[in-house]
């Protein structure tokens, strides 16, 4: 896949220490989403109450609005540790069993990319999950035995981009399942701010709803642009980083005025040139700009799809009027 400034998924050149300072440590800290924040407080309150660990946690969305960020902060509110791996790095049940096993009680193991488990690592996970012991076959052949071994109550936090290939037994095994959405303008622009503030920055209030504006509902976007926009501004001198500024960095960066970058482009422009704006399936579309059909449902078109400027039919995906606007054209026999 190629590199973009807009994309929510995590890049090479973005610095994971700048990552990490970013990130929110309380509830109160972390800007937007009211729904979710209500839910998992009221959650956490009860469970501390009753000294008991937090109910499992599944969180999904499209990358990067803040789902790491988030089970971090439910370990940090719960008041224990945070333990963190990925589902395609515990390759085996074995794996599991040693991350398991050396939980204290009440700790919060956060898996993401939950969906691409292993099968066999993921059956070893339903009784941990569910009466917190493993069964584990030990040896081979006639030889083998399996044993029970106990676990600490625990509370394990998945995260996925994919709820839909989650399997039905591993979902049902989570007692919250909290959807993250994609963030207004307005939370995005609180946290273009903080973010400023961390950098030791000020940006204009103007600038700041510009740089929320463009940055596709995401928080990481968001903060990627406003690192880039700052090295201009401190090139350029200024002591507030402007408006004016902001568009001219913007423009540089290929970002349009909707947040959409060229790859957009290519995708709707050939849609629209190609198919007099749909509808096309997915795949004829993936095949137009030499990208893999997964990757537009996960990456590229969820945004599309959220401010309306493309449409999910069952014949296949369609250009809407409003995207039309966008770039200035007339639909077909219009
Ligand atoms: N609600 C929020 N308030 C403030 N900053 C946030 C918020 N959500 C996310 N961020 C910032 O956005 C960045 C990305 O968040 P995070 O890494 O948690 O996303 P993610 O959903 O886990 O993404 P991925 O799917 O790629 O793993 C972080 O640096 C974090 O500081
Ligand atoms: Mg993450």
């Amino acid at each position: 896949m190629e590199e973009r400034i807009v994309t929510g998924e995590l890049q090479e050149d973005d610095d994971t220490t700048i990552e990490l300072s970013l990130r929110p440590t309380k509830l109160n800290q972390y800007i937007g989403q009211h729904k979710v924040k209500d839910n998992l407080s009221i959650f956490i309150q009860a469970a501390k109450m009753r000294e008991e660990p937090l109910d499992h946690v599944l969180l999904y969305g499209p990358p990067g609005l803040g789902k790491t960020t988030l089970a971090a902060i439910i370990a940090n509110e719960m008041g224990v540790n945070f333990r963190s791996t990925s589902g395609p790095v515990i390759e085996r049940a074995g794996d599991l069993a040693a991350i398991l096993s050396s939980l204290e009680p009440g700790d919060v193991l956060f898996i993401d990319e939950v969906h691409r488990l292993p099968r066999s690592v993921e059956e070893v996970l339903y009784p941990a999950m569910e009466d917190f012991f493993l069964d584990i076959v030990i040896g081979n052949g006639p030889s083998a035995r399996s044993v029970r071994i106990d676990l600490p109550p625990f509370t394990l936090i998945g995260a996925t981009t994919r709820s839909g290939l989650l399997t039905a037994p591993l979902r049902d095994r989570f007692g919250v399942l909290s959807r993250l959405e994609f963030y207004e303008v307005k939370d995005l622009c609180s946290i273009v701010e903080r973010t400023a503030e961390i950098f030791n920055t000020t940006i204009t209030k103007e600038a700041a709803i510009e740089v929320a504006r463009r940055s596709r509902g995401t928080p990481r976007i968001a903060n990627r642009l406003l690192k880039r926009i700052r090295d201009i501004s401190q090139v350029k001198g200024e002591t507030e980083i402007s408006l004016q500024t902001t568009n001219i960095a913007l423009e540089m960066l290929q970002v349009d005025d909707a947040g959409l970058d060229h790859i957009d482009h290519k995708i709707l422009k050939g849609m629209i040139d190609g198919f007099q704006g749909g509808p096309v399936g997915l795949d004829t579309i993936a095949a137009t700009i030499g990208e893999e059909s997964q990757t537009i449902e996960d990456v590229y078109e969820p945004y599309l799809l959220q401010v309306g400027f493309i449409q999910r039919t069952p014949r296949g995906r369609i250009v809407t009027p409003k995207a039309y606007q966008h770039f200035g054209l007339k639909r077909h026999g219009e």
